[in-house]
């Protein structure tokens, strides 16, 4: 387990100080993909380094299974070090070594027997499907599999936990796919906990499972995935998932309603795992009297249970429309006003 307790770190440019973290505390779990995501200055990468003691807090702990890692000796450290990979958004290989020599350079820091090194790397080529680039040279490789083979040097060593620091920043949607099926098959397979850090919000929705949003230097809000994209409580977590999940009357829509002169209410309702098989919309259209009218509708897959956001026009007088809310309350339905 990883322990960011009360963390803040302060860095001196020029006598003046900027705080890249404050009173940051979250708990990640063994076997967990935790997802830290914020926009470029919010402490990200400084809190991932902290993990592997190449930044110390200013103030507060860092606890990797127990132990404060900069209470350390020299010796301990590089134990634990050894425990954690990391991968990188510009990959850091060495360009005038070959993939295999990329690969197995921590394995000759450990003075690993050639013969042990050639099985490992071999096994970790198959693992990351580059057995067939094993000769080539990174400027021969595609970003893609740069990185691969920038994980499969991270994972050389056998370690418990993997730190990814924009790891698919510099990819192609397509290609940052695959790495992440790839990064979700280390997790399971291989049981490594895995801490992201990015700015790309669908890096977290397609494989976290657990989510802090950071914004300069503090984290505003955290919490399993599902409950954080279900309901986003900070302005930046909503502007961040909105991208990947809308949940805006579309402008066309907006115009017509513009010109409506019934007496109505706009209501925006997220639905949450398995109360959206619960057919309440029928139900409200059957059993009061009001007209309905859905004016946004949008359903999103996330950790196999279903997030559906509905916006809805009830158009009738006050009583009727007092009814709906509170039989969409008593449903333990999410629900707000929209107003114009
Ligand atoms: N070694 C350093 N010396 C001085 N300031 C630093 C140092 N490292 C980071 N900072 C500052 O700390 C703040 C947080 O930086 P950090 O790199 O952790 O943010 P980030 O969220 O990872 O952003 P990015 O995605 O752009 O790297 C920034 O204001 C940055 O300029």
């Amino acid at each position: 387990m990883i322990k960011f307790i009360d963390i803040s770190k302060t860095f001196m440019v020029k006598k003046q100080e900027i705080n890249a973290l404050r009173h940051v505390s979250l708990d990640i779990h063994d076997g967990d993909i935790f997802g830290v995501i914020g926009f470029s200055g919010a402490g990200k990468s400084t809190l991932l380094r902290m993990v592997n003691a190449l930044e110390t807090p200013t103030e507060g702990i860092v606890e990797i299974n127990g132990s404060d890692i900069n209470k350390l000796s020299f010796n301990e450290l590089r134990k634990v070090r050894k425990d954690i990979g990391m991968i990188f958004q510009q990959f850091n290989l060495l360009e005038s070594k070959t993939v295999y020599d990329n690969i197995a350079i921590p394995l000759v820091l450990k003075r690993m027997s050639k013969a042990d090194i050639e099985k490992r790397v071999s096994r970790l080529l198959e693992f990351v499907e580059l057995s067939d680039k094993k000769n080539a040279y990174p400027a021969q490789l595609s970003g893609g599999q740069k990185q691969r083979v920038g994980i499969a040097r991270a994972l050389s060593t056998d370690p418990s936990i993997l730190l990814c620091d924009e790891a698919t920043s510099a990819l192609d949607p397509e290609t940052t796919d695959s790495i992440l099926r790839l990064l979700e098959k280390i997790n399971r397979e291989l049981n490594i906990t895995i801490l992201i850090v990015t700015h790309e919000i669908n890096v977290i929705q397609r494989i976290c499972n657990q989510v802090a949003v950071m914004e300069q230097g503090n984290v505003v809000e955290s919490g399993s995935v599902l409950s954080v994209f279900s309901k986003p409580e900070q302005g930046i977590t909503k502007r961040f998932i909105s991208t990947v999940m809308p949940d805006k009357i579309p402008d066309s829509v907006m115009e017509k309603l513009k010109q409506d002169i019934r007496h109505y209410k706009i209501i925006k309702m997220r639905f949450l795992g398995d109360n959206v098989d619960e057919n309440v919309l029928y139900f409200i259209n059957r059993h009061f009297a009001a007209e309905t009218n859905m004016l946004f509708a949008s359903v999103n897959e996330l950790q196999k249970a279903v997030v559906g956001i509905f916006i809805l026009q009830i158009i009738g007088d006050d009583t009727e429309i007092d009814k709906i809310t509170t039989y969409i309350s008593e449903h333990n339905i999410q629900w707000q006003e929209v107003k114009l």
